[in-house]
């Protein structure tokens, strides 16, 4: 069992029945899926599901898992999600893949907001291995990069795996990848992005956390907020 695995395990057992779980998106959140799958198979365990993507949602469907809309729900107890980078505040960066605006709006939604990585993730800065994705209105994209370089953000935009178009997220934005001045903290930057006109959501997830569940060889170390 790799650590991903081994902290999807470990995260399971913070479902309790009757409660509404978020379904993150990753590989990390498709084992912790596979998971509460074996726990309704094997112990009965009631509880609804929300999907923060459509990856997640087929996944969720194939396991047989009970799903609610995202549209009919007004909160949920427990949302459990990967994350690319985990600063040492807990500061999260997300959004290597294109679901940004669903797993935002879940993790402050939530009552507990809980992210597993494996020791590779965690960072002494936001930043520091990926640049800041940034999904903008399509129409605003060059005016957001504009806002965005003058708090000292380098943005290009995200091209499709193989390069021959422009990426578009599932709600439709377009991505800016920007690498910022090593300088700027993620707490700072956090609140920068969020005054740009044109910005939808970016991968900075600040406050939101209320614990990391980390896998490194084999064992779980927990961080809690
Ligand atoms: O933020 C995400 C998707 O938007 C993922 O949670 C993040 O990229 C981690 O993925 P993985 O669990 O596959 O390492």
């Amino acid at each position: 069992m790799n650590d991903k695995q081994l902290v999807a395990q470990h995260a399971v057992q913070q479902v309790q029945s009757g409660m509404i779980v978020g379904l993150g998106t990753g590989s990390t959140a498709n084992f912790f899926i596979e998971e509460l799958a074996r726990r309704q198979q094997q112990e009965g365990l009631k509880f609804k599901a929300v999907a923060s993507s459509v990856v997640s949602t087929i996944k969720a469907q194939q396991l047989g898992l009970p799903l609610l809309a995202i549209n009919h729900i007004d909160g949920l107890d427990l949302y459990v999600d990967g994350a690319d980078e985990v600063a040492p505040d807990l500061t999260l960066l997300k959004g290597r893949g294109y679901d940004l605006v669903r797993e935002k709006l879940l993790a402050k939604a939530a009552d507990s907001f809980l992210v597993l990585i494996d020791a590779s993730k965690k960072v002494k800065r936001i930043g520091e291995n990926f640049p800041i994705p940034i999904e903008v209105t399509p129409f605003a994209w060059k005016l957001v990069q504009r806002s965005v370089a003058a708090i000292g953000g380098h943005g290009t935009l995200r091209q499709t795996p193989n390069q021959d178009g422009l990426s578009v997220t599932s709600h439709g934005s377009l991505v800016l990848d920007v690498v910022f001045e090593a300088s700027i903290d993620g707490k700072t930057l956090n609140e920068r992005l969020n005054a740009i006109p044109g910005v939808v959501a970016h991968g900075i997830f600040c406050g939101l956390t209320r614990a990391v569940f980390c896998g490194r060889d084999g064992q779980v170390e927990e961080h809690w907020a």
